[in-house]
């Protein structure tokens, strides 16, 4: 009898996890007594995702719950996440997958965490420009990274949520009220530029694009987004039309997928990719890995603007090293000048919306 006792409490406390509203559910199968003797997990990283219903945040929750890096994965949103986190539970892989809905809960999903992935927030629509998702985006963000502070303040966090160039600045005026900010720890994600520009080069010069590396710098939003064509690996030399060509292309492929789906959103599967790519990286160097390097938005001494997209090396407490832009030419020198005075007034904006 007490061993049933013990093994009905382990069948609760992880349904629990699954769906909040399991314990109100009728009945319980032999299925879920079964599943409940699982040993729950492999060794790993403990990971949540705030926005995890959303576009972006199914993807990238099914792909993180493949990566053998991650041994829990928790599933924040207001809405939605006990189906996302059901449906996905079901993967037979490492790691263990808990759900937490609403506002009450997202303390619960932030203890322990290792690294926060942040994609909450609304996507934008046809004729928008990022910063038109300030206004509801920029309040979202600074309730999650509240629960940081309070949560897991040591956690590397991932900030997807757009404007990114104005949102990473508001991340870090939460954390430095609260007494916790470490700047090596905070990393706007422009991955998906870099994806963008090594698929768009590879195109144009005919090669395979996991072979070619672009340097994205800058921020990520229209001009702010600069690729450094001169630094591609494998070098390569392009006409000035294919600079123009390749510049723009990268600077408004978020535009383009916005207009492609007409008012359904945004890039949301290449951007769950690029997420993954990224958020795999900083787990490699949380580990230890060496020489794991990707552009980030950081805080920064690059330019004289104290955030800024550039190579960063990866570590075991975040940003070990954050690389100079190297030499650009002309092209890239009149693009960095104008980069740095639209990221000027969107850093203001963000550090501005919290010291207000
Ligand atoms: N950094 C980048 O490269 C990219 C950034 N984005 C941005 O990512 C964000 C999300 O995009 P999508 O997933 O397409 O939008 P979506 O609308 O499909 O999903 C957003 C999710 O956030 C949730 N959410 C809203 N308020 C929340 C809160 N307070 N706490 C937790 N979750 C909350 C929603 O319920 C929804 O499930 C947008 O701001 C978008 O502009 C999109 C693509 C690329
Ligand atoms: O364009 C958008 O609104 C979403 C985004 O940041 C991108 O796709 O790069």
């Amino acid at each position: 009898m007490q061993a049933n006792g013990n093994a009905n409490q382990r069948i609760a406390r992880i349904s629990a996890h699954l769906n909040p509203n399991y314990l109100k559910m009728e009945g319980s199968s032999g299925l879920q007594q079964v599943s409940c003797r699982a040993k729950g997990g492999a060794p790993g990283f403990k990971v949540a995702i705030l926005g995890a219903a959303g576009g972006i945040g199914q993807p990238l929750a099914m792909l993180m719950k493949m990566n053998p890096l991650v041994s829990v994965l928790h599933l924040y949103d207001v809405v939605n996440s006990p189906g996302v986190t059901a449906d996905i539970s079901h993967m037979d892989t490492g790691a263990v997958v808990r759900c937490f809905l609403g506002q009450s809960q997202l303390e619960d999903a932030l203890i322990g965490m290792d690294l926060v992935i942040i994609p909450a927030g609304v996507p934008r629509k046809p004729g928008m420009t990022r910063d038109d998702l300030f206004n509801i985006n920029a309040g979202i963000v600074k309730t999650l990274c509240e629960g940081i502070t309070k949560c897991c303040p040591n956690a590397i966090v991932n900030l997807i949520s757009n404007p990114v160039n104005s949102t990473v600045p508001i991340a870090a005026e939460v954390f430095k009220k609260a007494g916790t900010y470490d700047p090596k720890r905070l990393l706007g994600v422009t991955m998906l530029v870099v994806v963008r520009a090594n698929t768009f080069v590879a195109e144009v010069m005919g090669l395979d694009p996991r072979e070619v590396e672009v340097p994205v710098v800058g921020g990520h939003a229209g001009v702010t987004i600069l690729p450094l064509l001169s630094q591609v690996k494998p070098p390569c030399s392009f006409t000035p039309e294919e600079t123009d060509y390749l510049t723009s292309r990268i600077q408004n492929g978020g535009t383009e997928v916005v207009e492609a789906k007409a008012g359904a959103g945004s890039a949301t599967l290449s951007m769950a990719y690029a997420a993954v790519k990224f958020a795999d990286a900083c787990l490699r160097g949380l580990r230890g890995d060496a020489s794991v390097i990707q552009c980030a938005f950081v805080a920064s001494q690059v330019t004289e603007l104290p955030f800024f997209a550039s190579k960063v090396r990866l570590g075991r407490t975040g940003i070990d090293e954050i690389y100079p832009l190297g030499p650009l030419n002309e092209y890239e020198r009149v693009g960095l000048e104008k980069a740095k005075k639209e990221l000027a007034e969107s850093i203001q904006k963000g550090v501005s919306f919290i010291k207000k």
